[in-house]
């Protein structure tokens, strides 16, 4: 089933999709033809080196502010969101920061270049694309004052800038750097005409403008930073809120990874080197962390109101006639908390349920990446790096939720906290107080 025309009112302009906003089958075709090989397994895996060095200046970062002290705490006071707790213990939110690591790890991979959010605190563009999306909506919702919101042009200035100057630079090098926007260039026609008052013939996706790649890239990034973000902190809290998940999950790190055992205990040393960052190749595979990660997307999926379809023709759905054109939502949310699927404790975070659940249900009942032809693209992208990410964190850092946090789950095309904030203590593991390393 197609998705409702109302999709293109996220579109640039109405006549120009993208493989998100797509509702005509064979564009959608052709331009995730174009798009799937910067997604498969072969190539996301020979991403990771950008994708770890984004999620290194995360630790050190979190390491920098955990050292810091009320005497020596440029840092924290220059901060707006991290400061010290009543304990005179650092205090970050840790939500933000880890915000910011997606959105550097999509200007690694899709931009060409990192925005070095976690170490300078902003960049213009999230802001900016923020904007430009409400924009959309609000032209989409209210057509008639569509003068009075006006795109703002600097956000395609800055993504054309990027893009030019890597055509020029793949002219001059003899090899071309890895990346997802170098897969969208292979696919550029300078011939192709489009921009926003100059839409593209609609069944022509074989093939991108200069103006569809920038407005693709764009589309990933919002798709690919709160998602993964998001489910990161939700699986943040549920550990913390669940000592003895938290515990499980650092003794299978510890053994996957004997050397993470040595950075707890060695105590005194202090250089860069010393930080854990597990490699995704031996991640991939550990049971505890992906049943983690398995029942926080059942519990937190990124779809909270529903995937939206619109039938073609009259169809039958379990029993029900749903006449042709009507809209249809499966909602997931729902879905993921039957309790005649999912049984009695539903509500509760347990990882292990994922350990002999029955195929079926996995296959039929959860859709934390959606299904069928319009499964999530990036899905391989979002694993590798929200197991990277919270193994990092977890192998460490020791993290104390400040008391009274507004857990409050909010939605503006993807879910977040509504507070924007997650605010811990933080301490490194092997100086924690909390952690025994024979006990845990
Ligand atoms: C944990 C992180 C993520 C989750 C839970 C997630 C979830 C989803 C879901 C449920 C859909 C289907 C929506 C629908 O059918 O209406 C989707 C589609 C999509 N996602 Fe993701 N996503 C994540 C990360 C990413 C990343 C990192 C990227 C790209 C870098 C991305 C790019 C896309 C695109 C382009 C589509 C549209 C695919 C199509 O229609 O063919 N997502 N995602």
């Amino acid at each position: 089933m197609p998705k409702t025309p109302t999709i293109a009112g996220i579109r640039s302009h109405y006549n120009l999709p993208t493989i998100f906003s797509a509702t005509d089958k064979t564009f959608h075709r052709q331009r995730k033809r174009i798009l799937s090989p910067a997604f498969s397994i072969k190539y996301v895996a020979s991403l990771e080196p950008l994708i770890q060095s984004c999620v290194k200046s995360l630790i050190k970062k979190i390491d920098s502010l955990s050292k810091s002290s009320f005497k020596s705490s440029d840092l924290l006071l220059n901060s707006t969101s991290n400061q010290f707790s009543e304990n005179n213990l650092p205090t970050i939110n840790l939500y933000q920061l880890i915000q910011f690591c997606a959105l550097d790890i999509i200007g690694e991979t899709a931009f060409g270049g990192s925005f070095d959010m976690v170490e300078k605190g902003s960049h213009p563009l999230p802001i900016k694309i923020l904007e430009e999306m409400k924009r959309r909506v609000l032209n989409h919702t209210f057509p008639y004052f569509r003068m009075f919101f006006k795109k703002d042009p600097w956000l395609d200035e800055f993504i054309s800038k990027i893009i030019k100057t890597r055509i020029e630079e793949n002219s001059k090098a003899t090899k071309q750097r890895i990346d997802i926007l170098q897969i969208l260039l292979n696919s550029y026609n300078p011939l192709k005409q489009s921009s926003p008052t100059t839409p593209v013939d609609v069944t022509d996706g074989k093939t991108m403008s200069d103006f569809e790649i920038q407005d693709q890239i764009m589309e990933f990034l919002i798709g690919g930073t709160d998602t993964s973000a998001f489910t990161i902190i939700m699986a943040i809290i549920m550990l913390l809120q669940h000592p003895e998940k938290l515990r499980n999950l650092r003794l299978e790190l510890e053994s996957a990874f004997p050397e993470l055992q040595n950075h707890v205990t060695s105590g005194e040393c202090e250089h860069e080197d010393d930080l854990f960052l597990p490699t995704h190749e031996t991640l991939k595979s550990l049971k505890y962390l992906n049943a983690v990660i398995d029942e926080t997307l059942r519990l937190f999926p990124i779809t909270l109101g529903g995937i939206m379809r619109q039938t073609t023709e009259d169809t039958i759905i379990s029993n029900h006639l749903i006449p042709k054109d009507t809209i249809v939502s499966a909602s997931i949310w729902k879905l993921h908390r039957s309790k005649q699927i999912w049984d009695q404790d539903v509500d509760e975070f347990v990882p292990e349920r994922w350990f002999d659940l029955n195929p079926k249900i996995r296959n039929d009942a959860y859709y934390p990446f959606g299904s069928g032809s319009r499964l999530c693209i990036g899905n391989n992208f979002a694993l590798m790096e929200v197991r990277i990410i919270i193994s990092a964190l977890i192998g460490n850092f020791d993290f104390v939720p400040k008391e009274g946090a507004d857990l409050q789950i909010v939605q503006f095309i993807t879910p977040s906290l509504r507070s924007k904030k997650f605010e811990v203590e933080v301490t490194r593991l092997r100086e924690s107080k909390n952690y025994d390393i024979n006990n845990n």
